[in-house]
């Protein structure tokens, strides 16, 4: 986009600082002082930013002695964004620019509202920075609270396709013109007569490609050779839904074997194939989501590195953070080929907004994600021990500590300090 820095109509370019910026070969160039941009984020974001931002500035000050520093630039999305642009601009143009400028950065939960309203920003910033790919990790950390016999068998990568399926949000409400006329088509012109109730009938469209698919399961393999993974598992509902999640489990088995090397494992249609970094073999497996919602939770060691499609991805993300202590440390990162920005699982817990309670360990595991993608390796392992033993001293905010005996209850702040002070 390469926007004039100057131009900026309410962002605030820090003095200091410089921006990280892409090689040719699609590595980074990360100065030692980089300026991020950050979203605070709607409700709670308000709590777990500014204690995300005293993990991090305290990791980095640590690791590098005062050699190197993050310049955090605030940009604006959200409520936040119509009390300082206008009361129509949720998500400004020039945040959307310097989130591409600067290559690397972190946001807050933005609120979508349920039925009418605006549609999603998050979703909108996914798709506007085409950040196709959704990784959220999912480990254990000794001492969190768990409904699993063991959690540490909770060891998964889930990656999440950002940018189709039906949570695109290409839809129509019932009764529209729009429903009416995409209805009417539908019966006439294509032959369907499985609509149930047409008169009434709101309507969405499911778009699933072969590119689509194959870029994200691209990534997968990628990271389950490059971290030394057992398996990769397709995750669809391909069943039902032959023509898009049956096909994103087609085209996923195909990459593998086209670009990875794969062979059909006992006659397929799994497949097996040599990490081409360590020998190990590698599984290539597909199952189907509704029966993966019971293998997470029965036979979690049988699962390592996860594809699926956006919205099997929505649920599984929640769902697998329950088994580890719930989505309050629940990071992520929404990636594409050049930009990438990192953000927790969860939303705005509304109810919770500016009370400083809700646990920041979603966004403090988010920047660790950060941290390690800008090669800054040695703040990520500071942020994972701060994490660590504040947990194992059982200082903890209110969502483990309601689960825990004789732990210490901390806020929101308090806990990212707490992860400072144990590095
Ligand atoms: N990427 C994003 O920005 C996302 C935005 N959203 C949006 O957020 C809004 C609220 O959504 P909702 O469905 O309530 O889901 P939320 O994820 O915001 O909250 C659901 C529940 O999860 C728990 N929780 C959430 N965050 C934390 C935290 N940091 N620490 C501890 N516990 C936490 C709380 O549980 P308990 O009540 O048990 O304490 C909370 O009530 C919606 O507008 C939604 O669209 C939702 C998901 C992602
Ligand atoms: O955009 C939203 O409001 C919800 C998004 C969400 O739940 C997610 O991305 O996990
Ligand atoms: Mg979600």
């Amino acid at each position: 986009m390469g926007a004039n820095h100057a131009d900026y109509q309410h962002i605030v370019v820090p003095e200091g600082g410089s921006r990280i910026t892409v090689n040719a070969d699609k590595t980074l160039n990360v100065p030692h002082e980089p300026i991020i941009p950050y979203i605070e984020g709607d409700g709670t974001g308000t709590d777990i930013t500014p204690a995300m931002k005293i993990a991090v500035d305290a990791a980095v000050a640590k690791a590098y002695g005062g050699e190197r520093k993050i310049h955090w630039m605030e940009v604006y999305a959200g409520e936040k964004a119509t009390g300082i642009y206008d009361a129509d601009t949720w998500l400004p143009e020039e945040t959307l620019s310097a989130v591409e400028d600067y290559v690397v950065s972190i946001k807050g939960p933005l609120t979508t509202p349920v039925s009418g309203g605006i549609r999603s920003l998050n979703v909108a910033l996914r798709q506007k920075l085409d950040l196709y790919v959704c990784q959220r990790p999912v480990r254990w950390f000794k001492g969190v609270p768990s409904p699993m016999k063991k959690p540490a068998d909770v060891d998964m990568v889930i990656f999440r396709e950002n940018s189709e399926d039906i949570y695109a949000g290409v839809e129509w409400q019932a009764g529209s013109a729009e429903a009416d006329k995409l209805i009417k088509f539908l019966r006439e012109e294509m032959g369907v007569t499985n609509i149930r109730f047409p008169e009434q009938c709101g309507i969405g469209v499911k778009p699933v490609s072969e590119e689509g698919t194959k870029r994200l399961v691209r990534q997968a393999i990628q990271y389950t050779i490059d971290n030394d993974r057992d398996s990769m598992t397709l995750v669809h509902k391909g069943n039902i839904m032959k023509f898009t999640e049956g096909s994103f489990k087609n085209w996923g088995y195909e990459l593998a074997a086209e670009e990875f090397g794969a062979e059909p494992l006992d006659g397929g249609p799994w497949m097996t194939m040599k990490n081409p970094k360590t020998g190990k073999d590698i599984v290539i497996k597909d199952v189907i989501a509704d029966a993966m919602l019971q293998q997470i939770l029965l036979r979690p060691a049988e699962y390592d590195v996860i594809a699926t499609l956006n919205l099997n991805g929505d649920y599984i993300s929640d769902a697998l953070a329950a088994e580890v202590g719930g989505i309050g440390i629940a990071p992520g990162a929404n990636i594409s080929d050049s930009v990438a920005m990192f953000e927790a699982t969860h939303g705005t817990a509304p109810k919770y907004a500016g009370q400083d309670k809700v646990n920041p360990g979603s966004l403090i595991l988010s920047a660790e994600m950060m941290l390690r993608y800008m090669g800054w390796t040695e703040a990520a392992e500071l942020v994972i021990k701060g994490m660590e033993k504040a947990i194992a001293k059982g200082e903890v905010t209110y969502d483990f500590h309601r689960q825990m005996d004789n732990a210490v209850l901390l806020k929101c702040s308090e806990f990212g300090q707490a992860v400072a002070d144990n590095m």
